[in-house]
């Protein structure tokens, strides 16, 4: 994965204005930092305002991080815990602010100017940085475990999860909801604050194209200002895009980019236009054969226009949506999906890359397409199927492979 760019919030109270003032001009000159959000305070604001509009700032998903200084760290880091999500430290040596991140995803860093040195404070500012949190390591259990017991549902006997618990789906599954333009904020600030809050990443349905991520494009939205309310994810390349507004491979190359430099996975909508010659007949046969050769033939070459285009480290999300099953009565066959899906992930374009490429199916994807797949996709891509909120939770149950007790 590419590495990320921070949206830092910081502040302080009257006794850290000074370390702050320094940390944020560091900040504002590294190139690992997006942008710099100043809550204060300069005045005599007293620390538990300061650092809870920090930290809402990160619960909202308008920052990634926060910085927070107090004479102490101690008052503005149990001001910054008292906000839903955030998980705030208080650090001055090298190691705990290593382990803040990479064992307890802490959000939020906390210094005491009257009990570390200036220099001190500004190399543990920096090093803070450079550290990412690990998803798929051990330490995401136990992460999610801290926001099982904020959410009241500390398990049975208080230890052990219930089985379908949400630390238990967030293990087993990443979701993400992708609303239209205007939705996406106010869907992000729902998220943010309820029970399924880290847990579903919002995404929007397009981006712009332009190589710029600042200029003169009115009318468009910006992959940098996604990233901005909060975006994980950026959908290009949709069949509809393709069809009603003529987007190329191209356009939907320079999407992908634009989503990916700005920190966030691109989901490249790829397919073939036309259905099979005999989607009933079985794979052995040779008009099935055909059918899968012919449509991963066209759905390879929208493939690599993009990925050849793409940062070989990113992250990316391929959703084989074969054209012909968008909207339709039932999904395309198991067998042809499969059997496109594995010439995709074969290929020297996907095989060659560092980053993660998923590959999701999607097109009338609904309940029991999950099993026949066995396993050979890296996910469901829904339509219709999510509209229906009880639904999607069902579906997302089935693809954690734990059962749905409503
Ligand atoms: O954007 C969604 C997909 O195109 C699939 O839609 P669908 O599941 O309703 O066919």
């Amino acid at each position: 994965m590419s590495a990320p760019k921070w949206r830092i919030a910081i502040g302080c109270d009257d006794a850290g204005l000074n370390y702050k003032n320094k940390i944020k001009a560091d900040f504002q000159a590294d190139d690992r930092v997006a942008s710099v959000t100043d809550v204060g305070a300069d005045d005599k604001t007293a620390y538990p305002h300061v650092a809870a509009k920090a930290a809402k700032l990160v619960a909202s998903g308008q920052c990634d991080r926060a910085l927070l200084i107090c004479g102490t760290g101690l008052g503005v880091a149990i001001s910054a815990n008292k906000i839903k999500g955030i998980r705030a430290v208080t650090a001055h040596d090298s190691f705990s602010v290593e382990r803040a991140i990479l064992s307890n995803n802490a959000q939020v860093l906390c210094m005491g100017e009257r009990v570390v040195g200036l220099e001190l404070a500004r190399r543990l500012a920096k090093e803070w940085l450079g550290y990412v949190f690990d998803e798929s390591s051990p330490s995401a259990a136990k992460v999610a475990a801290i926001h099982q017991y904020e959410e009241g549902e500390g398990g049975l006997n208080g230890h052990e999860e219930a089985p379908g618990s949400t630390t238990l789906l967030r293990e087993k599954v990443d979701a993400f909801i992708i609303p239209d333009f205007v939705s996406v904020p106010v869907t992000i600030a729902a998220i943010s604050t309820s029970g399924a809050a880290g847990n579903i990443v919002v995404g929007a349905q397009d981006c712009a194209a332009a190589a710029e991520d600042f200029g003169a494009y009115t009318g468009e939205v910006s992959a940098a200002v996604l990233r901005e309310v909060g975006c994980g994810i950026v959908e290009v390349g949709h069949a509809e895009r393709r069809r009603l507004f003529s987007e190329t491979d191209d356009v939907t190359a320079a999407k992908a980019a634009a989503a990916a430099r700005n920190g966030m996975a691109p989901l490249v909508c790829v397919g073939e236009v036309a259905a099979p010659p005999s989607p009933a007949l079985p794979s052995s046969s040779s008009a099935a054969g055909v059918g899968i050769q012919r449509a991963a033939e066209e759905v390879l070459r929208q493939v690599r226009a993009v990925l050849e285009k793409l940062d070989g480290a990113a992250d990316v999300v391929l959703a084989y949506e074969p054209v012909w099953a968008i909207g339709a009565p039932q999904p395309a066959s198991a067998d042809h999906v499969k059997g496109v899906v594995r010439l995709v992930r074969e290929s020297e374009v996907v095989k060659g890359r560092s980053g993660r490429t998923r590959i999701v199916y999607g097109g009338a994807a609904g309940p029991g397409l999950w099993k026949r797949l066995g396993g050979e996709v890296d996910g469901l891509f829904l339509g219709r199927f999510a509209h229906d909120p009880e639904q999607f939770v069902k579906l997302v149950y089935e693809v954690a492979g734990i059962s749905y007790e409503g």
